[in-house]
């Protein structure tokens, strides 16, 4: 900000400030209010549509101001952050009218879109990102719950962290372009560090705060080692922006994305995992049965981390089950549960300062129902719940202590004193004694009025602004004695003030003035033992999330009948019955369909209708699959899942993931990434290819594409297509099968029945989906002509074009030779007409697919045209 002359002391003061704040909008304290200034007055005006003022800062001298009063800060300031700016909170930190000249001022915390932990509305949690030759060191802070954990990523490893765990606020190292992450995640904010945020002094502060003097005291490997650049940077942005309020940050912990099952940023989307596509519900809120913020989160976290380990996966399944099966543990753990605040989210609060009393009667409570939750694990059986519940702690000293310190029902604020009981500290007990005596005092001080007067109905009051005084009643005025001096008027009574009340009032005030810092005092000793026991604490409460995740998945597999699948390591997939959880909740006659896919039948092209219900087939296959590697029961009658793992979608086109991209490019950009990383374990649902562009691009490429998956990789597909023509593909590759939706077909009216069957259907009945739409009949009746003839020209077209195929496929080179193309070439300059010759020769003609005979013989014309024209 540019030097002003002749300023205030005022305005020195807040130039001095916001010059360190550069980025910031600085709310500056004056009083009831926080007032900005300059640029950031119009910022603020503009955003919260508040008044725009001027304060005079001289003669004739106006700055631009905006102000928001102090006791409504709060809501004010979410809207600032949420809308992505940092707000950075100065304070007064000394009484104003006991300060000598300007009134000390500084900020005390900067609030931003990854760091307001405490706004349960803007759910915080940033994420740090560093690259080097290509590789993404990330990490990741949770403020609100002390979850820290870095990683090293590729490309896609990195969207699909950023989509699974949607933090609020990503900071990178200053230079380093995130144009595309910001175009794929508008709703992230981005903030560049400075160079010293990773330099290597602040590794050492780093991990001198964790007490450590290396990085792989978290168990990071040695080709993880970077990961310290942005654990370090990220554990210093939350140390700058709260300043005295860090709040609990966890040891940070390596994040595996390869021990988990491939889930790209594209699957949790077009599955609607956690987050659902508009309108829509997701499967978390459908299944969701925890009854705890830590079990709530875990279970999010298992659905988007199904295991690829089938022994892992079987122990979870394992606990899960002794829950389905035993009806009083199961409502035994689920009544504690349910008393059980969010711990993660109170050692936040109570280590970062911003803990209100009630916060620590919360931990208390909750801690008591943790021991109940102990007491019960001599009858937990498996091993997984077995584990859980031996690593919880015993808590019962500091129960006690909290119980012999705190009051039950103490105050929200923690300084209107009433907080500590008595028993604690004798000083405490005994102002609190002279108070309780004024208390007495006071009442044989009225009587003794009373009778002086003989006013019956004078009494003695106090209010926050007056202090004590004794109230008269109009009709009485005239029996008032002298020495009683008139502090207020009011429309029927009048109050007054004696020596005697005044110099007891000077005493009991200063003693609860006493009390109440005596309180503080203590009330901030035990909250620091507390905040001390951060981590620890913090344990326990993740083996509680832990039992509430596995309970929940008991609870809603018993509540919908949902069946436990058989986990094993071989190929073959089998769901018998299966339906779609989240669309059966709104669909009891939901009709329930198989899927088998084994050595012989991996590929399936299943065909059909619009509408008929291909998408939600492939999609609920998806999601038992994903359920059922979490852990979970499946819903179906019966399952067996040959572990995958990766789950590969490829739905829709309506998601331009990226402005700017076409839904062509998404599509190829998602088909890319699919072929590239598709292994004989992966399980993939393709839903439609190739429909952004001409059909015969689009058949071409979702034929050349299948062929790839069915005979390279021969990876588990379900493909629902309106390309009748890839049916063909059964014939010539083993392991394809085509199935279709049912339908049931009067005429030109039918009927879905929403049946997978074997075999294919060569009718999209788009017309017949136009009709119920409720376009016009006569409009219906000229589609089916033009249909009909359209119908026969492709049928006619397609045997020709597949004729064709087989032709060139036998006899490609005679073919090339023969092209009249090839002929023209001969004047060309030697050397490239060698080089085309050289590549015509290297074709091994048994290995050529038919397809891929149309792509050369098409680069070759290409080729052949551009030589011609140079
Ligand atoms: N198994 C089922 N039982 C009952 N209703 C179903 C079933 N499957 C789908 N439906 C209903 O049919 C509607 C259409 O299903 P879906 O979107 O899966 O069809 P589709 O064949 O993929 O259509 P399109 O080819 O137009 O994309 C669903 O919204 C649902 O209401």
């Amino acid at each position: 900000m540019k030097e002003e002359k002749n300023i205030t002391p005022m305005l020195a003061q807040y130039h001095k400030i916001k010059d360190q704040y550069p980025d910031a909008l600085v709310l500056y304290r004056l009083g009831d209010f926080y007032e900005m200034f300059y640029e950031d007055a119009h910022t603020g005006a503009r955003e919260l549509n508040i008044v725009l003022t001027k304060k005079k800062v001289g003669k004739d001298r106006y700055i631009p101001m905006c102000g928001i009063p102090f006791h409504s800060a709060d809501s004010y300031i979410t809207r600032l952050v949420s809308k992505g700016y940092k707000v950075a909170i100065c304070e007064q930190l000394e009484d104003a009218s006991k300060a000598k000249g300007i009134v000390k001022r500084d900020v005390i915390r900067v609030l931003t879109p990854g760091t307001y932990f405490e706004n349960e509305k803007l759910k915080s949690a940033l994420l740090g990102i560093y690259q080097e030759r290509g590789r993404f060191y990330i990490a990741y802070l949770d403020l609100s719950t002390g979850e820290f954990t870095g990683g090293s990523l590729n490309r896609d490893e990195l969207i699909s962290f950023i989509g699974k765990f949607q933090p609020k606020e990503i900071v990178v190292q200053e230079g380093y372009d995130f144009s595309d992450l910001r175009s794929q995640f508008k709703s992230i904010f981005f903030s560049q560090l400075p160079e010293d945020y990773f330099s290597e002094d602040t590794h050492s502060e780093f991990l001198g705060f964790f007490k450590t003097g290396h990085i792989s005291a978290f168990g990071f490997d040695t080709e993880e080692q970077n990961v310290i650049y942005p654990l370090s940077a990220v554990w210093k942005y939350a140390k700058v922006t709260q300043k005295s309020f860090l709040p609990f940050i966890s040891t940070p912990k390596p994040y595996r994305e390869d021990s988990y099952v491939r889930l790209d940023y594209s699957a949790q989307k077009h599955l609607e995992i956690v987050s659902p596509n508009e309108g829509n519900i997701p499967l978390l809120r459908v299944m969701d049965r925890t009854l705890t913020g830590m079990g709530r989160r875990k279970l999010r976290f298992f659905l988007l981390h199904p295991l690829k380990n089938s022994k892992e996966i079987i122990k979870r399944q394992n606990a899960v089950t002794e829950l389905v099966e035993n009806t009083e543990l199961r409502e035994k753990i689920r009544d504690i549960l349910d008393q059980i605040f969010d711990i993660e989210r109170l050692i936040s609060k109570i280590s970062s300062n911003t803990s209100t009393p009630r916060d620590l009667v919360g931990l208390r409570e909750s801690l008591k129902k943790v021991s109940k939750l102990k007491e019960i694990s001599k009858e937990i059986k498996s091993d997984l719940l077995k584990e859980s519940f031996e690593r919880i702690e015993d808590y019962s000293w500091l129960i006690e202590k909290l119980d012999r310190y705190l009051e039950d029902d103490p105050p929200i604020h923690l300084k209107e004193g009433g907080l500590i009981k008595k028993g604690v500290d004798k000083d405490l007990d005994e102002l609190k004694e002279i108070k309780e005596k004024g208390n007495e005092w006071l009442k044989s001080y009225q009587e003794k009025l009373r009778k002086e007067t003989g006013i019956q109905s004078l009494k003695i009051g106090f209010n926050k602004v007056m202090g004590y005084y004794i109230e008269v009643t109009k009709p009485n005025l005239k029996l008032v004695p002298d020495h009683f001096r008139r502090r207020q008027t009011l429309s029927n009574a009048e109050r007054f003030i004696t020596d005697e009340l005044q110099s007891f009032e000077e005493k009991i005030l200063s003693a609860d003035e006493k009390i109440k810092a005596l309180e503080y005092e203590i009330f901030m000793r035990i909250r620091e033992e507390v905040a001390f026991l951060s981590d620890r604490i913090g344990k326990t409460a993740q083996q509680v999330g832990m039992i509430d995740a596995i309970q929940s998945l008991a609870q809603i597999a018993v509540e919908k009948g949902w069946t436990k699948p058989d986990i094993h390591d071989g190929y073959e997939i089998e769901i018998k019955e299966g339906y779609h959880p989240v669309i059966k909740e709104f669909m009891p006659d939901f009709v329930p369909n198989n899927l088998k896919m084994n050595r012989n039948s991996y590929f399936h092209i299943i065909t059909g209708p619009n509408m008929a219900g291909k998408s939600t087939f492939i999609r609920q296959s998806a999601i038992i699959i994903l359920l059922a590697q979490t852990g979970s029961y499946i819903p179906a009658k019966k399952g067996k899942i040959g572990v995958v793992d990766a789950i590969f979608t490829r739905i829709g086109s309506g998601d331009a993931l990226a402005k700017g991209l076409s839904t062509f490019m998404v599509e190829m950009l998602e088909m890319a990434n699919i072929v590239n990383n598709a292994t004989e374990r992966s399980f993939i649902v393709l839903d439609e290819v190739g429909r952004g562009t001409s059909t015969y691009d689009g058949l071409s490429i979702g034929w050349a594409i299948s062929e790839y998956l069915a005979e390279k990789v021969k990876v588990k597909t379900l493909f629902a297509t309106h390309y009748h023509e890839l049916t063909q593909l059964e014939r010539e590759i083993k392991g394809v099968k085509n199935f279709h939706m049912d339908i049931f077909e009067d005429g030109e009216n039918i009927k879905f029945l929403y049946r997978v069957k074997e075999g294919f259907s060569n009718k999209s009945y788009g017309v017949h989906v136009a009709k119920l739409a409720g376009i016009k009949e006569q409009i219906i009746k000229r589609a089916y002509e033009i249909l009909y003839y359209f119908e026969e020209q492709r049928d006619k077209k397609l045997e020709e074009d597949i004729y064709s195929l087989k032709q060139k496929e036998n006899s490609y080179l005679n073919e090339i030779n023969e092209l009249p193309l090839f002929k023209e070439i001969e004047d060309i300059e030697k050397d490239e007409y060698r080089q085309i010759l050289e590549e015509i020769e290297s074709i091994d003609i048994g290995s050529i697919t038919p397809v891929e005979a149309l792509v050369f013989l098409n680069d070759l014309k290409k080729k052949i045209k551009r030589l011609k024209e140079s």
